[in-house]
Parts: C-alpha cells; sequence; structure tokens
C-alpha cells in the first residue's frame, strides 16, 4: 500500500509541477529582460545581504538605482521584485485601480493590524475605505487642534530641560508626542507617553516595531513556524498580546459607556468638552447600520496606531534636522510664526493659524520630498502590466521607490538641494502628478494627509517659537533606514538653544 501512496504524491506533485512551470517560466522570462545584478540560482540576489549591513542597505539601493535608472529587477530567492522610480512609470502601477493589492511583505503586518485599510484589498477594502474617508473630514480635523496643541505643549515643556547647548536625539521625544497626539485622536486614551515612558503599551508599541523589521531582514524568521519557535517571535506574540488586550479593551469601555450616543460636543461632569475621536465615528458608523465587526474595528483602530505616529515622528524629525542645516530657512519661518502670534505665546492655535503657516508648510513639503517618512511601498502585480516598455507579468512585486522619483533631475533640477521654494504655487503647475507622493496618490492614497500636514504644522510651530534648532551631523554623514519609516541609523542629533 505504501508504493501506492508514494507512486500518487508523486503524481500529484508532478501534476503541480507541470501546471505550474509554464507560468513560472513565462514569468522568469519577462523578469528577466529587465537589467539587474547578477542574481545566483535559488538565493537570486539575497547574497548582497552577506556583504551589506543594515545600515548600509538604503546606500545599496541607491547605486543601483542609478547603475540601472529608471527600473530593474531583483531576484529574493525565487520571488521577483521591479523596482521602478520614473513618475511615468509610477503613475501606472500608483493610479490604477486594479493594482491595489499590497506585497507579500505587508503579510508581517498582518498579525497586528489584520486585515485594516492599510493591508486589505478588493471589496472589504473599498467598503472600509468608502465608510472611514468621512471620518477625516475637515470639520473632524477641526476638533484635533486642541489635541495637537495640548501635546505639543507637554513637549516644549520637556523639550526646555534639554535646552542647554548640548546636542542630543530628539526622535525619542518627537515620538512619545505624537503617539500621546495618535493614541487620543483614534481611541480618546490618554496615556502620556510624554511624562510616562514606561508605559506598557508604549514599550510593546516600540517592541512591535523593531520586532517586525528584524523578522523582514532575517530570511529564516519569515517563515511562520521559525518565527514562533524563535525568542524573537516569543517576545512579539507577548508583546502583541498587551497591544491587543489594550485597544480591545478601549473598545468594550467605549462600547459600554455609550460614548456614541453623547458625545455630541456637550460638556463632560468636570466641565471639559468632550472629544470625538476616530473610534467614535466608527461606532456611530456601526449605529447607523454599516456593519463593521468589533474584530474590523479593533483594525482599523491598530491601524490609525501603525500609521499615524512614526510616519509624523519621522517628518518632524527630518524638518527640525533640515532647518537646523539653514538657519536662514528656520529665521524665515520664524518671522513668519511671529506675524502670526506676535509675541503671544498664550494664545490658542486655531485652525486659521495653521492656515496661515504657507511657508513653514512649504518647508514641510520640501522635507518630504527629500525625506519622505515612507520611501518604498509595493504591490503584487494582479495582472500583467506594461512600464517602461517591460512587461511586468502576474505574481511579481512591483516596488515603487518614492525616495529616488523625489530625485529625478528630469522633475527636480538640483535634486539634492533643499529649497521650499519648489512649493510655490507657480512652481507646482505643470508639475508631474506622481513626481511628488510622500502619501502615495491613487485610490490607495494615505488617508490622513490632512491630519498629519495638521499635526506636523501645530509641533512644528511650538517647538520654533521656543528654541533655535541647530544640527550637529552632516547631512551626507547620515545612514538613512528605509525601513518601516526612513530614519537616520544614528538618531537626529540636534542642539536646542531659548529663544
Ligand atoms: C507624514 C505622515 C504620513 C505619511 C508620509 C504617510 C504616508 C502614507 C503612504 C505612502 C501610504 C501608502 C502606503 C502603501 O501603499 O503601502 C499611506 C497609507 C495610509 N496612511 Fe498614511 N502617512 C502619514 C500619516 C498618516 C496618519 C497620521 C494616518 C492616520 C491617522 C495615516 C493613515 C494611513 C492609512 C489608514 C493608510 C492606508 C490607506 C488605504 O490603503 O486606504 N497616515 N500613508
Amino acid at each position: 500500500m505504501e508504493w501506492v501512496s508514494a507512486a500518487l504524491a508523486a503524481l500529484c506533485l508532478l501534476a503541480l509541477w507541470a501546471l505550474l512551470a509554464p507560468r513560472r517560466w513565462r514569468l522568469w522570462r519577462a523578469v528577466e529582460k529587465l537589467p539587474g545584478d547578477l542574481a545566483l540560482p535559488l538565493v537570486g540576489n539575497t547574497y548582497v545581504m552577506l556583504y551589506t549591513s543594515r545600515q548600509e542597505f538604503m546606500n545599496y539601493v541607491g547605486k543601483t538605482t542609478k547603475k540601472y535608472w529608471p527600473i530593474f529587477r531583483l531576484w529574493l530567492g525565487p520571488m521577483a521584485e521591479i523596482r521602478i522610480s520614473k513618475p511615468e512609470h509610477i503613475e501606472i502601477v500608483m493610479g490604477s485601480s486594479d493594482l491595489i493589492t499590497k506585497a507579500d511583505l505587508y503579510a508581517f503586518l498582518h498579525p497586528w493590524l489584520g486585515e485594516g485599510l492599510l493591508t486589505s484589498t478588493g471589496k472589504k477594502w473599498h467598503s472600509h475605505r468608502k465608510m472611514i474617508t468621512p471620518a477625516f473630514h475637515f470639520t473632524i480635523l477641526e476638533n484635533f487642534i486642541e489635541v495637537f496643541a495640548e501635546k505639543a505643549e507637554v513637549l516644549v515643556k520637556l523639550l526646555k530641560c534639554k535646552a542647554d547647548g548640548q546636542a542630543f536625539d530628539i526622535y525619542p521625544y518627537i515620538t512619545r508626542c505624537t503617539l500621546d497626539i495618535i493614541c487620543e485622536t483614534a481611541m480618546g486614551t490618554q496615556i502620556d507617553a510624554q511624562n510616562n515612558c514606561e508605559s506598557d503599551y508604549v514599550n510593546a508599541v516600540y517592541s512591535i516595531g523593531e520586532l517586525t523589521i528584524k523578522r523582514i531582514l532575517i530570511p529564516w524568521l519569515q517563515n511562520d513556524f521559525f518565527f514562533r519557535m524563535s525568542d524573537s517571535g516569543k517576545e512579539y506574540y507577548k508583546k502583541l498580546e498587551i497591544l491587543h488586550d489594550f485597544t480591545r479593551k478601549v473598545i468594550r469601555d467605549k462600547k459600554l459607556s455609550k460614548v456614541t450616543e453623547n458625545n455630541d460636543g456637550k460638556a463632560d461632569e468636570i466641565g471639559r468638552k468632550r472629544r470625538v475621536a476616530f473610534l467614535d465615528l466608527l461606532l456611530a458608523e456601526n449605529l447607523e447600520g454599516h456593519r463593521l465587526t468589533d474584530q474590523e474595528i479593533q483594525e482599523e483602530v491598530d491601524t490609525f496606531m501603525f500609521e499615524g505616529h512614526d510616519t509624523t515622528s519621522s517628518a518632524i524629525c527630518w524638518t527640525l534636522v533640515l532647518l537646523g542645516h539653514h538657519p536662514e530657512i528656520q529665521e524665515a519661518v520664524h518671522a513668519e510664526l511671529q506675524d502670526i502670534f506676535h509675541e503671544d505665546r498664550s494664545r490658542v492655535l486655531t485652525m486659521q493659524d495653521l492656515q496661515n503657516m504657507k511657508y513653514l508648510e512649504m518647508v514641510i513639503k520640501e522635507t518630504l520630498r527629500l525625506y519622505p517618512s515612507v520611501p518604498f511601498i509595493a504591490r503584487k502585480v494582479t495582472k500583467d502590466v506594461e512600464v517602461g516598455g517591460y512587461v511586468v507579468p502576474e505574481g511579481v512585486t512591483v516596488t515603487m521607490q518614492i525616495f529616488h522619483t523625489h530625485r529625478d533631475p528630469e522633475h527636480w533640477p538640483d535634486p539634492e538641494r533643499f529649497d521650499p521654494d519648489r512649493f510655490l504655487p507657480d512652481r507646482v503647475q505643470g508639475r508631474h502628478p506622481y513626481a511628488y507622493v510622500p502619501f502615495s496618490a491613487g485610490p490607495r492614497n494615505c488617508i490622513g494627509q490632512k491630519f498629519a500636514i495638521l499635526e506636523e504644522k501645530t509641533v512644528l510651530s511650538y517647538i520654533l517659537r521656543s528654541f533655535r534648532v541647530e544640527s550637529v551631523q552632516r547631512l551626507e554623514d547620515l545612514q538613512l533606514l528605509g525601513e518601516l519609516v526612513l530614519r537616520s541609523f544614528s538618531g537626529h542629533s540636534v542642539r536646542l538653544t531659548p529663544r
């Protein structure tokens, strides 16, 4: 009997091979038409990792991008990846309403985010995106300004202790501030990460981020079984439980207290105006007959927590670093803030004030061009598509190199120069719509982009009104890490002096 089973198994394998081989052969032939470094059997181009450290990887990608500009291929073992950078090519993929499925790599975010907006696809993504879009309406965002300002005030108080002319890494301070902001705006909870660095929840958010990166970088940890067996995997799932328990509890408490019924801007028992969080809006959607299960609500809240804090901290830190290198531009920002606030440091910040920060907005945009918080995004191609004269076959990953799109010399003369005037209205006109895509573009663009710009303006205006910023490291010496978000390997060192 045993030989019968063995023969059957062999037949099945043969049938599978016969079924897959022609498709595989077709994919291989199409991908091999593209230029790229030598790929070895089985390992493809992953051998590069043997002699390229984590902090040298962005540099390697940069060199390879230049060498094969504007399109090249990589083999990650048996998986093909095509990397594109030119706005004209980016438009084909990013602008497509068919190519909306995220690359396999995003699966490493699934244990934390499930199938929230960032990771889902197809019908689920379409219906949730439609349902959640109103939560980012201008009038809702206006209510968040008070939260942004309150947390920025705490930040300035803490930074005053560091404003002694000594250099320090400002990243952890900014991250704790943006974490406080997203906790309160997404869930309506105050974790006070800025004063309470030892919170279990805050530590779990950091650990999950770090462990996700580790998993992506170490090939054998990518396998679920080996990951669960490893110390990193055990630590990961322990922290994940803390994160999920926390969001589950917040959702349960909100439902119990029926906050959705009362959250109409009325005062609470101590006379403060109640603040509406994204979670309240998701629960309200539920009440109006659009069914979002508790699990789905949790996935969306976790997604906001993930997408909504590290991205903004990266953007704020890079803006400070660049202003620290360009004192004349920093003075122009300060002059604009003086025009808006005069000497009044206690006035409550308004939406009108934020809209008046026109030059600061240009500075933020130019920073996101040079240092986009999300430097690369990737899709799995679900049908053949032609890009730059090549057929990109179904099944491959296309990585859109936003970092390099923003440095395409054809669209950005003297690309390395920090020049906020590139965003003067008459210079924006006529630029290719996909030449500047820090928030992605097309159907899967960032739902939180207006929120992000308002938050950045608030936090930066508080810092820049209180301190003069000086950068310590030369930009060309910084080693970039393009992992979950774009950071500097050695931190974001600045010196602050009180104004
Ligand atoms: C400077 C700050 C930010 C930057 C540069 C940024 C950038 C991006 C990018 C590039 C994407 C596309 C990702 C991909 O295709 O894989 C994205 C998606 C997304 N972002 Fe942001 N983001 C920022 C802030 C935020 C904030 C504050 C929130 C929420 C409060 C947010 C929520 C989301 C969500 C939910 C998605 C998925 C949208 C979808 O696929 O429908 N982002 N973001």
